[in-house]
């Protein structure tokens, strides 16, 4: 009887201490202030039955760190709006943010959440398939963008890099998430069409005339590069 009474209370015990003891990144995430903005968009796609793959809270903290003071900034993959919010949220007065978002149906969700958020007036989200909005932006030749930040469809990264990079400012921040596609980039072996691509991708950031780039392994992946040549 003493025995298993040992072994409970040793249970109990360990079972505290994992609930006690968080991941690295779960600590982080607890460090950022509660945040009902965010917290509301992050309940509209439960109420609208739409998965959770908005950005992790750190993650929208260091786009909000990136945008601080920018003028304009680019979104590919708007979705509820949840990273769109934190870009809007740093940019200088009279800055703004475009975000490209294929299905109307988060167009819709996004609009609502940026309405939630006062921030509709300087968001300007435009519904179509990423590559054509960004060659319509290209055809508009209006100021360059200071911050883009690339969460869409994973193949065309390099695609979306390439077409994004003449619209950029020297000096101009490139953010991309989900560069390690679930850990997928790690085994050679995974030919799949977004590890591969991914791989393709993450190699050319570090051989790229116009870009400093680094790979962040945290969440997902994140690679950081800054706009312009080595030598500027
Ligand atoms: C991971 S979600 C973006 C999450 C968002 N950045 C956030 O953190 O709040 C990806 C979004 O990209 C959109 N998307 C995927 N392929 C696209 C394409 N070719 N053109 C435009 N949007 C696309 C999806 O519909 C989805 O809303």
């Amino acid at each position: 009887m003493i025995q298993v009474v040992g072994w409970v209370t040793l249970i109990l015990y360990s079972a505290g201490r994992v609930d006690m003891c968080m991941d690295r990144t779960s600590y982080a995430d607890s460090l950022l202030p509660n945040d009902p903005v965010l917290s509301h968009v992050l309940r509209t796609l439960d109420e609208h039955g739409l998965p959770q793959m908005s950005v992790r809270p750190m993650l929208g903290q260091l786009l909000t760190v990136l945008s601080r003071g920018c003028q304009r900034a680019l979104e590919i993959g708007t979705y509820a709006g949840y990273s769109g919010i934190c870009i809007a949220r740093g940019l200088a007065p009279g800055g703004r943010l475009v975000s490209l978002e294929q299905r109307e149906r988060h167009a819709e969700l996004a609009a609502d959440n940026f309405r939630a958020a006062r921030l509709a007036e300087i968001v300007d989200i435009r519904i179509g398939d990423a590559l054509e909005q960004l060659e319509m932006l290209v055809i508009e030749g209006g100021e360059p963008f200071d911050l883009v930040f690339i969460d869409a469809d994973k193949p065309r990264y390099g695609l979306y890099l390439e077409t994004v990079l003449p619209l950029c400012r020297e000096g101009a921040w490139i953010v991309c998430d989900n560069v390690l596609a679930r850990d997928r980039v790690l085994d050679p072996d995974n030919q799949n069409p977004t590890p591969a691509a991914m791989r393709h991708f993450n190699q050319s950031l570090f051989h790229h005339p116009r870009l400093t780039s680094a790979l962040l392994p945290i969440y997902d992946g994140i690679a950081l590069m800054r706009v312009g040549h080595a030598s500027d």
